[in-house]
């Protein structure tokens, strides 16, 4: 099967992932890493998702592959782009019952569950929102908040990646079914071609919404990868 090429791309060094349901190409200049919400919230006991009856006890060995993601594209010279998602610490951000995020949002539902944890839960400047140890932000990536699942959404994301010639979107983080799926799918509607590792990503929900974000990834709206795939092809490639 052939590999897939952006025709708008410049002739530049084009890295060929293999990847289902085709390879991709892309530029490792013109491309970005982004790592979606790898907080307390997210990948550590104690955080938002467990409180709120989420199983979050696999998702060590997804930090592990992340960072080993990171560090292969930082070396290709492929930008590192951080999301962090949540609200100000009184939750103006966050909507009033006038915003369908105030009925949806696990973390608001489950502070008006649980009045003691109110304040706690992806509030920016606590524990919750803050990224986890071991992944941690290097000079020349960006560092994004996010108000909502999808990081197009009220964030200055699509200039960012514009002003740098970026088109290709390689995915990593929490969770694969509602941030990873929401921010890959309004990419798709921009004209990113967007790439998710798997083993790099970890869901909200029982293993079937996993499988299920995959399908719908590698079947309409980008391509789907792993990690150790990934550094293979882009070793040699240096900035
Ligand atoms: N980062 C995410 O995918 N978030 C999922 C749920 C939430 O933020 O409530």
């Amino acid at each position: 099967m052939s590999t897939i090429y952006c025709a708008h791309t410049p002739a530049l060094p084009q890295v060929e992932l293999p990847a289902r349901p085709e390879a991709i190409a892309f530029p490792p200049t013109q491309s970005a890493l982004i790592v979606v919400d790898m907080q307390n919230a997210y990948a550590t006991p104690g955080g938002y998702l467990d409180l709120a009856g989420f199983d979050v006890s696999a998702t060590a060995p997804v930090i592990e592959k992340i960072h080993q993601a990171v560090t292969a594209a930082r070396t290709a010279g492929v930008q590192i782009i951080w999301f962090q998602n949540g609200w100000d610490a009184d939750y103006v951000e966050a909507g009033d019952a006038g915003s369908p995020n105030f009925h949806k949002s696990n973390a608001l539902k489950t502070m008006r569950k649980r009045p003691e944890l109110q304040g706690s839960l992806l509030a920016k400047g606590g524990w919750d929102y803050a990224l986890v140890d071991a992944l941690q932000p290097q000079p020349g990536d960006i560092v994004l908040p996010k108000p909502r699942y999808s990081g197009f959404f009220n964030t200055p994301l699509d200039s960012m990646l514009r002003s740098r010639g970026i088109r290709h979107l390689i995915f990593t983080g929490i969770a694969t079914n509602v941030c990873v799926e929401s921010t890959l799918r309004d990419g798709f509607f921009l004209e990113y071609f967007g790439v998710v590792l798997e083993d790099a990503t970890y869901q909200a929900g029982p293993a079937f919404a996993q499988q299920a974000a995959i399908f719908n990834i590698e079947t309409f709206f980008g391509w789907v990868s792993s990690v150790d795939v990934f550094c293979e092809s882009l070793k040699g490639h240096k900035e």
